[in-house]
């Protein structure tokens, strides 16, 4: 496919999501009637409606699209829970489309809008009369449009990063990087660069955690690669590698995952020599934990709810909890749009009855371990603040924060120990 069909491509895709498709199935549907597309092709597209779906207010208003312009439903989303995107002084008001969201994109990246829009093969038709009236003018975009921010979460984000905040938003505008951890306990990080680097992957040693890898090249090849086959490196964010890092003592210590999901965190915690209990509240996460854990050479037994009071005694209890995810939306960008003050309230009441439920749940010695992929206060900092006033019997530990001006998501985990 030549660049111009790819981005028609994105166009029809991206008209699929504004008529309410999730992103995943638009862009499968997509994918299943285009037997011509290769992979490269499919990688090219999917690219192109991120990034759209990461900047959608900026190229929304970029592409032309009006205040009154309908609202941008978000996929996947309840319709009680979506909120309209509105892009304000933004002449001359057309309709929202694929066709102005790609032009908003290419608008902003300085791409040859004619040269690309050149109704060519199967690329997208020559600019309209409208199109190139909304080109010839000078955007006025508002600060929060430009770093697609939403508005009502601007307050909060502005308090809780300070100065970070601008760089913050700007960073979670672009592509998320690629990171591997690479599972010490059954190869060393040397090794493993070395042999992805005879299959065309480059792969760097990361400042955020001993165990990470960047992938700066080839990370389309991953899949096929015998170390992810055979479990000595696993996909996983640096700074996910980060707050596990920051948990010491876990050589032989009994730890229960207490929100193990698809089990990322348990199985860097059984890397480094932890006997690893895995729960959740929705067994059907862990689905592929036996697996994964098997493939990394490691057990993970799973406990129900039923089980975890005579599982005990833990020397730790991890609560890698539900948050709104706004260091991740990068990878989740839908995710962004779809947060209302509402979810936010919700998620902050599900975090403290889960903190509440693990200190019940620990015994005298018990350390434990929050974690988010947040950056908002609420489900962070204060959060904590408000599980120690509530519990007088715990004190504070270690925390960190980290943004993706740290190179990897944004997290935050704080640990708590008996007074
Ligand atoms: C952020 S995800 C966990 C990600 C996982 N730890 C990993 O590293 O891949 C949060 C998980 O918490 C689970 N969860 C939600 N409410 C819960 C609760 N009250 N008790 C336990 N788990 C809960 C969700 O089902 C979800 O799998």
């Amino acid at each position: 496919m030549t660049p111009s069909a790819r981005l028609q491509a994105a166009i029809e895709t991206l008209d699929q999501i504004i008529g309410g498709a999730p992103a995943e199935k638009a862009l499968t549907a997509w994918a299943r009637g285009s037997r011509f597309a290769g992979s490269g092709d499919r990688a090219a597209v999917r690219d192109h409606v991120f990034d759209v779906l990461r900047m959608w207010r900026s190229c929304a208003a970029h592409g032309g699209i009006a205040a009154d312009a309908a609202p941008v439903q978000m996929p996947g989303v309840a319709e009680t829970e979506m909120r309209s995107i509105t892009t304000t002084e933004t002449p001359p008001g057309g309709t929202l489309s694929g066709r102005a969201l790609i032009l908003g994109l290419l608008r902003q990246s300085g791409d040859d809008v004619d040269a690309l829009f050149n109704g060519q093969g199967h690329g997208p038709a020559t600019l309209t009369m409208a199109e190139r009236g909304v080109l010839a003018q000078a955007p006025d975009i508002a600060p929060l449009v430009a770093l697609d921010c939403p508005d009502w979460l601007a307050p909060t984000l502005r308090a809780d990063l300070g100065e970070d905040f601008s760089p913050v938003m700007e960073a979670l505008r672009s592509r998320a990087p690629v990171f591997i951890r690479v599972n010490t306990a059954r190869a060393a990080a040397a090794d493993v660069r070395a042999e992805l680097a005879q299959q065309g992957i480059t792969a760097q040693p990361h400042p955020l955690s001993p165990t990470a890898l960047h992938v700066t090249d080839g990370a389309r090849r991953l899949r096929a690669s015998a170390a992810l086959a055979d479990g000595r490196i696993e996909m996983q964010d640096a700074a996910s590698q980060a707050v596990v890092d920051m948990i010491e003592g876990l050589q032989g210590a009994r730890v229960l995952d207490f929100c193990a999901g698809g089990g990322g965190k348990a199985l860097a915690l059984a890397a480094k020599g932890a006997q690893v209990f895995a729960h959740d509240a929705n067994p059907a996460r862990m689905a592929d934990l036996p697996a994964r854990a098997a493939r990394a050479g490691v057990s993970v037994p799973v406990l129900s709810t039923a089980d975890l009071p005579q599982a005990g005694p833990f020397d730790v209890i991890v609560a890698d909890v539900p948050c709104s995810g706004s260091g991740s939306w990068r990878r989740a960008p839908t995710a962004k749009w779809a947060l209302t003050p509402e979810r936010l309230a919700e998620l902050v009441e599900i975090q403290a009855g889960i903190l509440d439920q693990i200190a019940a749940l620990a015994g005298p010695k018990t350390r434990l371990v929050y974690i988010t992929c947040t950056l908002l206060a609420c489900e962070n900092a204060d959060q904590i603040a408000a599980f120690l006033a509530r519990n007088p019997g715990w004190r504070p530990g270690a925390t960190r924060r980290l943004t993706p001006c740290d190179g990897g998501d944004g997290f935050f985990t704080a640990q708590v120990h008996r007074a």
